[in-house]
């Protein structure tokens, strides 16, 4: 089978597409293993559909499957129309709904799904956080200093909302986002869906404009805009290498 490696922004991905859906899990932990595997964050199985371009299979590096990953969704896209499998302007089903994802060049832009608040600002930890659901579960706190990020905090929030927890500060209404990412259980270089998640955050407190540069830990930009009360995601991506195993 071939396997194509991306990163988005630092969030790393292992494509292929295959006639055939089955459960990838074990496939999933066993490639995006870093010391034994290809190593990324996710892998994601591109399968025919009848409702759209493709379908897609959307596993994190530890199996678990997940219903969206808004970088995933921009490497997705790259590698289809490159691959021929969509056009440019394609749609493909995820277990969010239909994602659309327009091509480029090497820059992706991806409507993502409509957001869903599943808590208000609520105090916990001595920390004020909101959750919200982007495509998966966000949990977002607000800090004056991203040194503050607490991998230990996260885990334990992490387990107790089932959600990904996200750090963000503001500064001259730019975004800097640092996320523990469920499914990876740790830090991510980026999280896209996590960065919309502190986008709507901050667009409510009025820190941001509806169109705002984000910064993950990777530090590449991304460009978050909310129009006519859809969210779209846009930043550039990298196509690391294709290899064949098995
Ligand atoms: N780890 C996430 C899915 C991937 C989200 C992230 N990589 C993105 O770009 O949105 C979860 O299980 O909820």
């Amino acid at each position: 089978m071939t396997y194509t490696k991306y990163s988005a922004s630092g969030n790393d991905f292992i494509i292929f597409h295959t006639f055939v859906e089955q459960d990838f899990s074990n496939k999933a932990i066993e490639l995006c293993n870093r010391t034994e595997g290809i190593g990324a964050d996710g892998l994601v199985a591109l399968v025919p559909s009848n409702e759209a371009d493709f379908k897609w299979l959307f596993y994190n590096s530890d199996g678990s499957v997940a219903s969206m990953c808004g970088n995933a969704t921009r490497a997705v896209a790259h590698y289809a129309y490159t691959n021929g499998l969509a056009q440019e302007k394609m749609k493909f089903l995820t277990k969010a709904g239909i994602i659309e994802s327009s091509v480029e060049n090497n820059i992706v832009e991806t409507q993502m799904t409509e957001p869903k608040v599943i808590k208000e600002a609520f105090e916990e930890e001595g920390r004020t956080w909101y959750l919200i659901d982007t495509g998966v579960p966000h949990l977002v706190t607000i800090v004056d200093d991203l040194e503050k990020y607490d991998h230990d905090l996260s885990a334990k929030m992490r387990y107790k909302y089932n959600a990904n927890v996200n750090f963000v500060k503001t500064e001259d209404k730019k975004l800097f986002v640092r996320t523990y990412e469920r499914g990876v259980e740790g830090e991510t270089k980026a999280c896209g869906t996590g960065m919309v998640a502190c986008f709507l955050r901050c667009l409510d407190l009025n820190l941001v404009d509806e169109k705002t540069l984000v910064y993950p830990k990777s530090m590449e930009e991304l460009t978050i805009s909310k129009i006519n009360k859809k969210i779209y995601f846009k930043g550039a991506i990298k196509k690391i290498f294709t290899t064949s195993i098995g």
